[in-house]
């Protein structure tokens, strides 16, 4: 099987293949950063993505990869004037917010991050050629986009002209409340940038229309974002590079929730986590693996269990390979397992992926006790492998740490044999106070011994 991804459009899994051999274009709208992030962001803007990119590459494709800065919107300049800022250093900030999470959850950067602002003279002459095509129209200042104009308008959503909302103000000069704004005059006080309409701004759909075009040319492979996405913003970008005749995006995908008691995390009902709150108890590496975990078209309920036993699962994959490392010498890499590679050509089948992860881990811990070093360290070779496909490679940066600086291994190593070799020592002499006192010692510092066939072996638990 090769690779098939649901398209939300043809609402089918279908068979991916590039418009351009070798090279997937891929577009997914990013924040608009008006607060800082929470996890839902994070899941629904970047880590689902960096999958699909990292699967992409290990498949052979090069990717070029954009994600978009939506920095001038009424949120923006609404929270902006609330906090007595400038507009662009609240957008500024927020945005630096989401570079760092995405960091931190070890998404790779995109190829590049448009921002609306830098943008504005694509945004004017693809709404210049709108008015000019008879598919838009300008009133007041403000620049509507014609719905009736377009005869395929509601093929994304499956919306109904008669039914829909456009969630926005009605401006003045809208002719029919189904259109929707692409430019909006001035108003007092507001950035604004000359057009040929008078002072104004761009409306939220037509930068992604523009920059997507600007990056990735007239058609491009694969468009995605979460599903509130799909309407109105991916219904309107799509009319309006339509309209323009561009072809768009082959691929539309769409990302589920992360909930708190079934409710979209959101701002606005205030239900949020932040990265930084909760890497205050789990590490960075935990998180992304918890978030992965679930199928990206099922919604993730979160839970502080869910996230501890996601962070428990990981940490028993992890030490298998740090075991290893530490018997048998570095970890290599192999070729990756046929089940695994069934199941994330299946439409991203990364719970799958992850369940031949630990049928792998639990083969690989049977050679370990048995003292099978070979065997062990193959099945490790292919676990560091697929985990690597996942972003999840704890030998390699974002992921590699103190705990596994050599120097500092290698002394802890000693540290320990010692008060193990005081251990036995004192349970030779029959002295079961202190060789209990010793095994308290290990663990109160966080420290797991396990008895093998190699002797006391140690471990870091995991939090
Ligand atoms: N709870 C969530 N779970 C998954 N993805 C989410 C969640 N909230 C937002 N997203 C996705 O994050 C991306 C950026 O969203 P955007 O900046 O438009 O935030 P938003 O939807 O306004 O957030 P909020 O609802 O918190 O105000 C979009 O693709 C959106 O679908
Ligand atoms: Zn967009």
């Amino acid at each position: 099987m090769s690779l098939h991804l649901y398209d939300t459009a043809s609402r089918t899994v279908r068979p991916f293949e590039p418009l351009r051999p070798g090279v997937v274009t891929l577009y997914n709208c990013g924040a608009t950063v008006q607060w800082f992030p929470h996890i839902g962001h994070l899941r629904g803007a970047g880590i689902v993505y960096d999958v699909l990119r990292r699967w992409l590459v290990h498949s052979g494709y090069e990717v070029v990869h954009v994600r978009n800065v939506t920095d001038i919107d009424d949120k923006i300049l609404n929270k902006a004037a609330e906090a007595g800022r400038p507009w662009w250093e609240w957008a500024t900030t927020h945005e630096r917010a989401f570079s760092d999470a995405y960091d931190t959850l070890g998404c790779l950067r995109p190829s590049i991050e448009p921002r609306a602002t830098g943008h504005i003279p694509q945004i004017i002459g693809m709404i210049a050629e709108l008015i000019e095509a008879g598919k838009a129209y300008a009133a007041a200042g403000d620049v509507y986009f014609a719905v009736r104009s377009d005869d395929e308008y509601g093929f994304l959503s499956g919306q109904r002209l008669d039914e829909m909302q456009q969630g926005e103000s009605e401006g003045a000069g809208k002719k029919d409340a189904a259109d929707f704004t692409m430019w909006k005059a001035a108003k007092p006080g507001e950035p604004s940038w000359d057009s040929p309409w008078g002072p104004g701004r761009p409306g939220w759909h037509i930068e992604c229309s523009a920059m997507a075009r600007n990056y990735l040319g007239r058609a491009f492979d694969i468009h995605g974002g979460g599903l509130d996405l799909i309407f109105p913003h991916h219904e309107n970008e799509a009319a309006q590079s339509h309209g323009v005749g561009d072809p768009f995006a082959n691929f539309w995908m769409h990302s589920h929730w992360v909930t708190m008691a079934g409710e979209k995390m959101s701002k606005s009902l205030g239900n949020v986590l932040s990265v930084p709150a909760i890497t205050e108890h789990t590490r960075p590496v935990a998180l992304r693996y918890y978030l992965i975990s679930v199928h990206y078209r099922s919604s993730i309920e979160f839970s502080r269990k869910a996230l501890d036993d996601a962070a428990k699962a990981f940490a028993g994959v992890e030490g298998f390979l740090h075991r290893v490392a530490d018997r048998v010498g570095a970890v290599g890499t192999a070729e990756l397992p046929a089940p695994f590679v069934e199941a994330m050509d299946d439409d991203l089948g990364v719970p799958r992926a992850l369940a031949v992860v630990h049928d792998r881990v639990r083969v690989g811990n049977a050679a370990l006790a048995s003292g099978d070093h070979a065997a062990a360290a193959a099945e490790a070779a292919v676990i560091r492998s697929m985990l690597a496909v996942l972003g999840l490679d704890p030998f390699v940066a974002p992921w590699v740490d103190a705990g596994s600086d050599d120097s500092l291994h290698a002394a802890t190593d000693r540290l320990i044999a010692q008060l193990l070799a005081d251990r036995a020592a004192a349970r030779a002499a029959k002295d079961f106070a202190t060789a209990d006192a010793i095994r308290k010692t290990l663990a109160q510092a966080g420290f797991a011994i396990e008895d093998t066939v190699d002797g006391p072996v140690w471990s870091v638990n995991p939090e």
